[in-house]
């Protein structure tokens, strides 16, 4: 994008299920930091980060990847740049943990490289998520709360400076969501450009900018502390949830505790 700082951009995009329309006219400039994505269900979010994976084309417009049209950089330039986490990840039940992990390192190293378990990105990805203990335990063998961890040191295996988080608290207790939002701002603090859809708008008034969508659109980006954000999240919610702003960050409240 000429002349703009931003790591990764959406330009106009236009998505499309025949008459339905997922993403309408949307633009989204990331840069480091933590992004949180929020809205209803069905309001465009995954849609959204699958565009910006590159994983799905969309009917209009671009999606730039620093000051390249993504369709003309390399898979494998993608895979250096962008590490994914799917909303839902698909697995061999029989391949051991640190094995999953370290395929976040064959997006770097490139797909003939071998797969190391022992490699030091692979050993950190283990640490941070807490599941070194783990490494040898087949991934069918966990709980879907564990595996979650296994995929998010997976992505974070990849040391890409950008990483697109579809709905990483998926399964997890609160003690592992906050793991996982200390994370999130550990990395953004670091200099990554973190992206994360979540459900949980607690989790996600801890990021540095929310986006809340809406019907296809992107209804407000903000930081947590912008006056506009309780009337966007009141109204994409439709009054679900009460939004605190007396606090030194604001957090919400499901309307049936008022
Ligand atoms: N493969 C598909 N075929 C047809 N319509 C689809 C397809 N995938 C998504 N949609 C529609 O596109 C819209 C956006 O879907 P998307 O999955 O991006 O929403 P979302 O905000 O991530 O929702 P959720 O919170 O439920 O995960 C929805 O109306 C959905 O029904």
């Amino acid at each position: 994008m000429g002349g703009s700082d931003a790591m990764l951009a959406a330009q106009n995009i236009t998505v499309r299920y025949g008459e339905r329309v997922a993403l309408q006219a949307v633009n989204l400039e990331l840069t480091v930091g933590w992004t949180a994505i929020v809205g209803p269900n069905g309001a465009g979010k995954s849609t959204l980060l699958q565009v910006l994976a590159g994983l799905q084309k969309p009917d209009a417009g671009n999606v730039y990847l620093g000051q390249c049209a993504l369709p003309s950089v390399s898979l494998a330039a993608r895979a250096q740049q962008m590490a994914w986490l799917p909303q839902q990840g698909e697995y061999r039940p029989d391949m051991s943990v640190a094995e999953c992990v370290a395929l976040g390192r064959v997006a770097q190293q490139g797909i003939w490289a071998q797969v190391l378990p022992d490699d030091p990105m692979v050993k950190e990805a283990l640490q941070r998520l807490e599941i070194a203990d783990w490494r040898s335990r087949p991934l069918g063998a966990l709980s879907g709360g564990e595996r979650q961890r296994v995929f998010l040191a997976r992505a974070l295996a990849t040391d890409a400076p950008i990483l697109l988080l579809d709905e990483p608290t998926t399964h997890l207790d609160p003690q592992h969501q906050i793991a996982v939002v200390k994370l999130c701002q550990a990395l953004a603090a670091a200099g990554k450009c973190v992206v994360t859809v979540l459900h949980d708008i607690n989790l996600a008034l801890q990021a540095d900018q929310l986006v809340v969508m809406l019907d296809g659109q992107i209804h407000l980006k903000a930081p947590p502390s912008h006056p506009d954000l309780a009337k966007a999240l009141a109204s994409a919610f439709a009054g679900a949830l009460t939004v605190t702003t007396n606090a030194e960050r604001p957090y919400v409240l499901p309307n049936f505790l008022s």
